[in-house]
């Protein structure tokens, strides 16, 4: 029989094999995506990944591989091959563009993606340039707190050309819809929302939202800057954003503030917690711990400023309230019927 020591140099080896193998596959995925970007084709071909994946479960049956880990590493390996095709979608952009407010996270995001595509951007921060900076840009990105963007707009517009692409990039529209509805009858202006932050290394399946505020040029300009790198495109008006969003976004947080608040006031350490979690409690921790980190002064924004959050909160209060009845009563019937209905509702989630 082979000692530990032999064995562990044979993994080793075959460790040493397999990341061979990974990288040249990455290498051959690269001259698909460059043959791709030859021929006009787009960059995901599911039914092609179906088939890959497929290969992985049948190669591994009835073998000490579970086709479910085959599966899985496959399904990374599809990742990491469309993620280094995206960044070959050098789509040009030899624009002139202007960020407002670009010294934040999502304004370098910005500044970084546009760039890629060639063009020469400026940023204008407090410290850092002035509004006649934007004078012969082609585009105005105005990137600062939603508290602060329908000042920020009435200060740039006139500074701008006549012909420049106006927008901002602020997660709540309601406190400014009326203002920009107003500069848009006369101005090309609309609004974005990018639905990621600024960690997110290309658009690859990145949602961008795009509100139409009146002028229909703003809106198709703007969607031909954020078509890239496999990104999704999602059009709505500026009012339906805001619906959205007071779910999408203010619930979302509300209820992970809510779940870590109510950990703190349990007097239980959140160690002794961690130390027994679950499967449910690590993918709750997994969603609340990267909130607790997040811009404060933002959030509440997102929280106070949106028009629709009194509706989301009577709908969470409402929830909150049945959930709790069902729960504590003697009666299983009525939780059950919560639970098959959340069942039903996402039932078209892959
Ligand atoms: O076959 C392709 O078109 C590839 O780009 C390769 C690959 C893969 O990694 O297997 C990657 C992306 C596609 O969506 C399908 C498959």
């Amino acid at each position: 029989m082979k000692d530990l020591e032999q064995l562990r140099k044979e993994i080793e080896k075959i460790d040493s094999e397999l990341i061979r193998l990974m990288i040249k596959r990455n290498e051959i995925a690269k001259e698909v995506g460059l043959l791709k970007n030859k021929k006009g084709i787009g960059l995901r071909n599911i039914d092609v990944e179906k088939k890959v994946m497929e290969r992985y479960r049948r190669m591994s049956e009835n073998t000490l591989l579970p086709p479910d880990v085959a599966e899985a590493i496959c399904k990374l390996l599809i990742d990491s091959s469309v993620e280094l095709q995206s960044g070959l979608l050098n789509k040009k952009c030899e624009k002139k563009i202007s960020i407002v407010g670009g010294s934040g996270g999502m304004g370098q995001w910005m500044k970084r993606y546009f760039e890629r595509m060639g063009a020469e951007v400026n940023i204008i921060g407090r410290s850092s340039g002035s509004p006649t900076d934007a004078e012969d840009s082609d585009v105005v990105i105005i990137s600062v707190p939603p508290s602060a963007i329908s000042a920020t707009l009435k200060k740039m517009v006139p500074f701008c050309k006549e012909d420049a692409l106006i927008f901002d990039i602020s997660s709540i529209k309601s406190p400014f819809a009326d203002d920009i509805k107003e500069m848009a009858k006369h101005r090309k202006v609309c609004s974005v929302h990018h639905m990621f932050g600024p960690s997110a290394k290309t658009m690859l399946d990145r949602n961008v939202v795009i509100c139409d505020c009146g002028c229909k040029e703003a809106v198709s300009e703007v969607a031909d800057l954020f078509d890239s790198e496999g990104s999704n495109l999602i059009f709505t008006s500026i009012e339906r954003h805001d619906e959205l969003m007071a779910y999408v976004l203010a619930f979302a947080h509300a209820s992970n503030i809510v779940f870590f608040t109510t950990l703190r006031e349990s007097g239980i350490s959140f160690d002794e917690l961690n130390k027994i979690a679950s499967t449910t409690f690590k993918r709750c921790l997994n969603a609340s711990v990267p909130v607790s980190e997040e811009n404060a002064p933002l959030y509440h924004e997102i929280q106070r400023l949106n028009d629709n959050i009194d509706d989301m909160w009577d709908v969470f209060e409402k929830a909150f309230k049945e959930v709790k009845k069902a729960s504590l009563s003697k009666d299983p019937d009525r939780f059950i019927e919560i639970m098959e209905s959340g069942k039903e509702y996402f039932s078209d989630h892959q």
